[in-house]
């Protein structure tokens, strides 16, 4: 049965830390309510709580008091293999550090999020929600073998005994394939086809930047957490990703952008403003 509630759900979200040997709140009794589809900016001076906030929707901290809802999961609830799975499946994350992992190619960046669980993602499903022959799930053993902090290489998964049938073999190429041209696809769209098979010291911060809004998209996420996702763009730049998260929106993702750049908030539906760790609607 489909759900009626909200996709996100912030209910009085407190987050204190100690300055100095005193308690002060990074952000204060915030509330906000995010459904699919919506596009909603957070603007605010340095060191006024966006992080912060952004960091506790996807489970990295825990709120002092009050709840963060996802996708009707209480957060700090989860398991630690729960929590995975929602980050995994259910959000994406672009952080505002570069994350990449050095020694995997760009391509591998990014379909690296899709090896890690064996459940079917959206992308591999046709329209009734079976999963496609291209895109057949993954197996328990093939995901745990994926399941690798530093991998050389994403290459398709062998079974216990390393033995593989020839239609094991084939559904493990029709799943590379169908990652594969996912990836370049979003690669595309983002203007960067050709830095494919480059490894992330070769690339600049805003090539990084944007191999990183690819990988948080692979999945396609139920709601696109982006902090600062046009920081090291030029304009060329921020209106390709922007115009792409722009779309993703219109197809019913939700994003919760933290941004100080004018150019990305015109693009969003809803702005609003940290102050002191009180969020407002501007
Ligand atoms: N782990 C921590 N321990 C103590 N104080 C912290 C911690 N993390 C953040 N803070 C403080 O909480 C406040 C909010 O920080 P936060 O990183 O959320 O701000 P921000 O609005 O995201 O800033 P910026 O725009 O510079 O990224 C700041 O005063 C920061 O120093």
């Amino acid at each position: 049965m489909a759900s009626t509630s909200h996709l996100l759900v912030l209910c009085e979200v407190t987050r204190q830390f100690i300055r100095r040997g005193k308690p002060f709140s990074a952000v204060d009794h915030a509330n906000l309510i995010v459904d699919g589809g919506e596009f909603i900016a957070v603007v605010g001076r340095s060191g006024n709580g966006k992080s912060t906030l952004i960091n506790m929707v996807a489970g990295l901290i825990r709120p002092t008091s009050g709840s963060v809802t996802v996708d009707d999961r209480n957060v700090a609830a989860l398991s630690d293999n729960e929590l995975s799975r929602l980050r995994n499946r259910t959000l994406g994350f672009v952080t505002q550090g570069h994350t990449l992992l050095g020694n995997l190619t760009v391509l591998d960046n990014v379909i690296l999020p899709a090896t890690m669980f064996p459940d079917p993602l959206p992308f591999a499903c046709d329209d009734e929600g079976e999963i496609s022959e291209e895109g057949q799930s993954l197996s328990d053993d093939e995901a745990s073998a994926a399941d690798s902090s530093l991998p050389d290489t994403i290459v398709p998964f062998a079974d216990d005994s390393g033995a593989k049938s020839a239609d094991a073999q084939n559904i493990q190429a029709g799943q590379r394939s169908a990652l594969i041209s996912r990836a370049q696809d979003l690669l595309n769209q983002l203007g960067i086809a050709d830095l494919a098979d480059s490894y992330p010291r070769e690339l600049s911060g805003g090539e990084m930047r944007r191999v990183s809004i690819a990988r948080a998209l692979m999945n396609q996420p139920k709601l696109l957490i982006a902090d600062e996702p046009t920081g090291d763009l030029d304009q060329e730049s921020t209106d390709i990703v922007m115009r792409l998260l722009r779309a993703q929106a219109d197809n019913g993702m939700a994003i919760l952008m933290v941004t100080h750049d004018p150019d990305a908030l015109a693009w969003a539906d809803t702005v609003y403003r940290m102050d002191a760790g009180v969020l407002s609607k501007v």
